[in-house]
């Protein structure tokens, strides 16, 4: 991990780490789905120090380029992702009785189902079921990643927990046919490393892009959730052409997110977050995440990054990291 990671617009962040506006009481606050509304939240404490963890990095699209409509209802596309270094925090301990359960606590951790279609419990019994594996596992997630917010928090827990849990269960097989299961972002969370992504996602190669690794990256949501589908299909249909994105300099002048214009028409607020980044000094890169609504900018200097977070309205969500090299 590189540079201590800031977030704003969220109250309080359970487990540590980074900066806390809460009040102080010892339970953390939590912010509902997409919005800033909040409500208590069970505190860590009961959790094992002992537990496994890992880190479920925030997912970008440095650029997406959807490049036609399949007859399966999904898109193939051609996508450009990189990780953040920070991102929602899982924590494992294994359970004699064979069955595995989820708590949720951080400041977007309110709202979000703990039962079968938490995309952490999906990718469990996914594992579990792959590998004939007789323990079970409880298991927590400190959910500081906005939700729906088209930085793969939902994919990216669910890959943190493949890894977590295969740790845990001492599985040491490929587990990416498994994550493509999931979600068409779980395989490359999976990975967590600069990635070029072709079919709905899931076929991927490793980018080396000089340069990249480690760059301050900002990342703003206006507080509204977006579901990936409807903007999908809110793509007119028009192939704009192929991403070759093999240096910097390429990716910043050729890359688009074609999922923009259907998102923007769906959530306004995304212009205003765009034009906010980019008119921030410094800002070699803005442009929105997936299909958003979350915003990146990427910076040459962390003080510039941090101006520009400063900068951001308060009712914004904000989080200052660097790509993961
Ligand atoms: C758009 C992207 C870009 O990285 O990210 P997010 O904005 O969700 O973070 C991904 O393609 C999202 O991947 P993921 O969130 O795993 O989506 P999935 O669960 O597989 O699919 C959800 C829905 O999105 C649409 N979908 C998804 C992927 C794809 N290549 N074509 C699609 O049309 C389909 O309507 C599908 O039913
Ligand atoms: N652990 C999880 N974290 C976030 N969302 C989850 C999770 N499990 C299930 N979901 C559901 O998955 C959907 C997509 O969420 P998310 O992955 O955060 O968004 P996106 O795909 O836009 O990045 C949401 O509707 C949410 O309710």
């Amino acid at each position: 991990m590189g540079g201590r990671p800031s977030v704003r617009g969220a109250l309080c962040l359970g487990g540590g780490g980074a900066v806390c506006r809460g009040t102080g009481s010892g339970s953390d606050q939590c912010q509902g789905k997409g919005g800033l509304s909040t409500g208590a939240c069970r505190p860590l404490t009961a959790f094992p120090s002992a537990a496994l963890s890992e880190v479920a990095y925030a997912k970008i699209n440095l650029a997406l380029h959807v490049r036609r409509r399949r007859d399966d209802g999904y898109h193939d596309i051609e996508s450009l992702f990189a990780f953040a270094e920070d991102g929602d925090r899982l924590h494992a301990v294994t359970r004699d009785d064979g069955q595995l359960s989820l708590t949720i606590d951080g400041p977007f951790g309110a709202g979000l189902d703990s039962g079968a279609d938490n995309l952490v419990v999906r990718a469990a019994h996914a594992l579990k079921n792959a590998f004939n594996i007789t323990v079970g596992a409880a298991i927590h997630l400190n959910k500081r990643l906005p939700v729906a917010s088209g930085i793969g928090g939902g994919s990216a827990d669910a890959a943190a927990a493949l890894r977590m849990l295969a740790r845990l269960w001492a599985i040491d097989r490929p587990m990416h046919a498994l994550a493509a299961t999931i979600g068409s972002d779980v395989p490359a969370c999976l990975v967590s490393r600069t990635l070029m992504g072709t079919g709905r996602g899931e076929a991927l190669d490793l980018c080396a892009i000089d340069g990249l690794g480690g760059m301050p990256l900002l990342l703003v949501n206006p507080g509204i959730g977006l579901s990936t589908a409807p903007v999908f299909a809110g793509w007119d249909r028009v192939d704009r052409g192929p991403l070759v994105a093999d240096t910097l300099d390429a990716l910043i002048a050729e890359g688009r997110n074609d999922l923009y214009p259907p998102a923007v028409a769906l959530v306004p607020q995304i212009g205003a977050v765009l034009e906010s980044l980019a008119a921030q000094p410094g800002v070699r890169l803005a442009r929105m995440s997936g299909s958003g609504a979350t915003c990146f900018a990427l910076f040459d200097d962390s003080a510039q990054r941090d101006a520009a977070a400063a900068a951001m309205p308060a009712h914004w969500w904000t989080l200052s990291s660097r790509v993961r090299a």
